[in-house]
C-alpha cells in the first residue's frame, strides 16, 4: 500500500537525520520531528479507514465520493445516456409487438413492451408478482412506479441508445411520472388505430397463452384504453407528436406506413393528427372522440 511505504520512507529519513545530527540541525529536527508526528497519526486513520471499507467490501475511494456526492436521480443517470424514445400505442391486439418487431430488424431500436417486463416481473418470483398479476388479469394499470422502474432497469441495462417502449404510458398518471422521473419526452408516439371488432378477432386468435385474451378480460382492456389510454395519445396530438397508422390494413401494408415515419428520405407519411380528426377506435363506444 503506498501510504505504508511513505510512512517506511519518512521513519528511514528521520533514522538517517538523527544520527547525522547535529547543533546546527538541531532545531529544524524538532521541527520535523513533530511534523513526523502528526504525519504518523494521520497516516494511521487512514489506514484504519482503509482497512474497515476494504473488509466490508466497498471500494474506499468510491465510498467517499458516493458519500461527498448528493445522491443520483434516476432522471441524471438517464439524463446522461439520452436516450431516443418512441412510444408505441394503441388498442390491445392492435398489432404493436408484431410492428415493433419488423422496425427492430429494419431500423436497429431496441424493443421494450411494458407488458412483456411486466409479465417476466411475475415470473421472476419477485415481491410484485401477485399484484401485478392481479392487475393484469382484471386488464387493470399496475401502478407507474413498478412500470417505470422496470423501464428505466431495461434502458439502461441496454447498450443500445434507441427504444420503442411498446404498451406504455397507459394512462396520464403513467405518462406524467415517467416524464418527471426519467425526463425523457419521446420523438413521437407511433399511434396503431384499428377498430374494436378486428382487435377482437385478433386477440381470440392470439393463442400465445395470456390469461388475459378472454372475452370478459378482453372487453375490461378495451374500456380502459378507451377511458385512461386515449387522453395520453390526444395529449401527444395537441404537441403534435402523434404518427397514425391505420392497423386494421394487412401486416405488410400497415408495415408500410410505418417505415415511411423512420426513414428520414421518405418521411411524411404520417403528420400530427389534424383537429377534428376521428379515431376509428371509437367504434368501442357509441359515439367518436373528438381529437384537436
Ligand atoms: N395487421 C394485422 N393483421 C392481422 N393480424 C395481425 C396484424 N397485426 C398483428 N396481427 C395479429 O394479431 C394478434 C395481436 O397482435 P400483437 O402484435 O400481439 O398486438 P398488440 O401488441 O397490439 O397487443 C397477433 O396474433 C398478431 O399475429
Ligand atoms: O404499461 C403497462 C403495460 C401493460 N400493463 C398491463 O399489462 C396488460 C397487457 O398489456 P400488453 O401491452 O402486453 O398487451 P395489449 O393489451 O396491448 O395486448 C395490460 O392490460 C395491463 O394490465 C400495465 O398495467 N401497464
Amino acid at each position: 500500500m503506498v501510504s505504508k511505504r511513505i510512512v517506511k520512507v519518512l521513519l528511514k529519513l528521520l533514522r538517517v537525520l538523527v544520527e547525522n545530527s547535529n547543533r546546527h540541525v538541531h532545531t529544524q529536527f524538532s521541527q520535523i520531528l513533530h511534523l513526523h508526528s502528526v504525519f504518523i497519526q494521520f497516516s494511521t486513520l487512514f489506514l484504519q479507514f482503509e482497512f474497515i471499507y476494504t473488509n466490508c467490501s466497498v471500494n474506499s475511494w468510491g465510498l467517499l465520493k458516493r458519500l461527498t456526492s448528493p445522491p443520483k436521480a434516476i432522471e441524471s443517470t438517464l439524463g446522461q445516456k439520452k436516450p431516443k424514445v418512441v412510444f408505441v400505442l394503441g388498442g390491445p391486439g392492435s398489432g404493436k409487438g408484431t410492428q415493433c418487431a419488423n422496425i427492430v430488424e429494419h431500423f436497429g431500436y431496441t424493443h421494450l413492451s411494458a407488458g412483456d417486463l411486466l409479465r417476466a416481473e411475475i415470473k421472476s418470483g419477485s415481491e410484485n408478482g401477485t399484484m401485478i398479476q392481479n392487475m393484469i388479469k382484471e386488464g387493470k394499470i399496475v401502478p407507474s412506479e413498478v412500470t417505470i422502474k422496470l423501464l428505466e432497469k431495461a434502458i439502461l441495462e441496454n447498450e443500445n441508445d434507441k427504444f420503442l417502449i411498446d404498451g406504455f404510458p397507459r394512462n396520464e398518471e403513467n405518462r406524467a411520472a415517467f416524464e418527471a422521473v426519467t425526463g425523457i419526452v419521446p420523438e413521437f408516439v407511433l399511434f396503431f388505430d384499428c377498430p374494436e371488432e378486428e382487435m377482437e378477432k385478433r386477440l381470440l386468435g392470439r393463442n400465445q397463452g395470456r390469461e388475459d385474451d378472454n372475452i370478459d378480460t378482453i372487453r375490461k382492456r378495451f374500456k380502459v384504453f378507451l377511458e385512461s389510454s386515449l387522453p395520453v395519445i390526444e395529449h401527444y396530438n395537441s404537441k403534435g407528436k402523434v404518427r397514425k397508422i391505420d392497423a386494421a390494413k394487412p401486416v405488410g401494408e400497415v408495415f408500410e406506413a410505418v417505415k415511411a415515419l423512420f426513414t428520414p428520405v421518405k418521411r411524411g407519411g404520417g403528420g400530427p393528427l389534424p383537429r377534428g380528426f376521428y379515431v376509428t377506435v371509437t367504434s368501442l363506444i357509441s359515439s367518436s372522440t373528438e381529437f384537436g
